[in-house]
């Protein structure tokens, strides 16, 4: 028998198929070490929420045929051992947990007391949350009154109440503003070094997951890829590039320069001040040369830049239609020409 301490979570040949559905997991494998923030990737119905309602002890997978995987935390499995695992685990769900006519401080003192803390232990602990939300100065409002990132501060504050080694949360960053996202990572990365907390959240934008130590990328329920955000970009390869048609006719452009040679997926940007087309280019330097020789008057704007994980992203899944919208937060960091 081997001393090594077992990996926070441990997944192998997971599948799980609901009833009368297709498969949501076929087949998937993913670890995360102690003390590592670890992101569940994929676009909608990869799989995502189906992993951590497993991990979270909530479902037990059923396979159409064949074994179901295996799926350990901390060594324990969730659906042979759910008791040793939830002591184990704190969890934050989509929908939110919190009582609205109550005060922060109350929220947390409940779920305490629920969790059998008493006197000082448990002024301790409802401190303690207090702090890690950074919403000690609000101690004594209704949470009805919160923004939405401080609802979820404190969501992350009650779910780390009995001092869990592994955080899980789905889709923590849904609905929050970009600042709102920065203070929920602070807190986490604040949890991570601070109680030593391993963190394993699902998403599918990309704030978060870009600055966790793995990326698990799902999509239609397999792993396409593992590794940190620098890693994922890399495994797609090239740069991207930015084309704005002058006649603002993006969709037009698309249909032209379909069927070129090594041309990565486009995606049609029709936010923004101008619609435009982004795709990525091994040799995107001399392509946009040659791109503007043969048209010298189609671009309004050309430019190109370090490919970004939104853009490996794109290339990594498989697309659910040839032409998809972008978000609308997208910004060319490329450079001018
Ligand atoms: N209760 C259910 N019954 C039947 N099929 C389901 C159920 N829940 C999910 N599915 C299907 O399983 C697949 C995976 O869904 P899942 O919710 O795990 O994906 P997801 O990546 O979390 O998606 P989203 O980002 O939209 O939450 C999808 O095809 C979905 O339609």
């Amino acid at each position: 028998m081997s001393d090594a301490a077992p990996p926070a979570v441990l997944v192998e040949g997971l599948r799980h198929a609901y009833a009368g559905g297709r498969e949501a997991l076929r087949g998937v494998g993913f670890r995360v070490e102690p003390g590592e923030i670890a992101a569940l990737l994929g676009p909608n119905g990869s799989g995502k929420s189906t992993a951590f309602r497993i991990l979270a002890t909530l479902m037990r997978p059923a396979a159409a045929a064949g074994p179901s995987g295996r799926v350990e935390v901390f060594g324990a499995c969730p659906w042979e051992n759910p008791h040793a695992v939830r002591e184990k685990i704190g969890v934050v769900f989509q929908s939110p947990s919190l009582d609205g006519e109550l005060t922060a401080e109350e929220n947390l003192r409940c779920q305490g007391r629920l969790q059998g803390l008493r006197g000082a232990s448990l002024r301790e602990a409802v401190g303690l949350g207090l702090e890690r939300a950074g919403l000690v100065a609000r101690r004594g409002d209704r949470v009805r009154g919160f923004s939405g990132g401080m609802k979820r501060r404190l969501e992350v504050a009650k779910a780390m109440l009995h001092g869990p080694e592994l955080l899980l949360l789905d889709e923590p960053d849904a609905g929050l503003d970009p600042a709102a996202r920065a203070t929920l990572w602070e807190q986490l990365d604040a949890l991570r070094h601070g109680a030593g907390a391993t963190v394993l959240l699902t998403t599918h934008l990309m704030d978060l997951a870009a600055r966790a130590d793995r990326l698990v990328l799902l999509d239609r329920g397999s792993v396409v890829r593992t590794g940190t955000a620098a890693e994922l970009v890399d495994a797609a390869g090239g740069e991207a590039v930015r084309l704005e048609p002058a006649d603002g006719d993006a969709a037009a452009l698309a249909d032209d320069l379909r069927g070129e040679a090594g041309l990565s997926r486009l995606r049609v940007l029709p936010h923004g001040p101008r619609p435009a087309l982004r795709l990525r280019r091994a040799d995107a330097a001399a392509w946009v040369l040659g791109l503007r020789e043969r048209w010298p008057d189609r671009f309004s704007r050309v430019s190109y830049g370090p490919a970004t994980l939104e853009d490996a992203f794109v290339e990594l899944i498989e697309p659910a239609a040839e032409v998809e919208p972008a978000p609308p937060a997208r910004r060319g960091r490329g450079r001018g020409r």
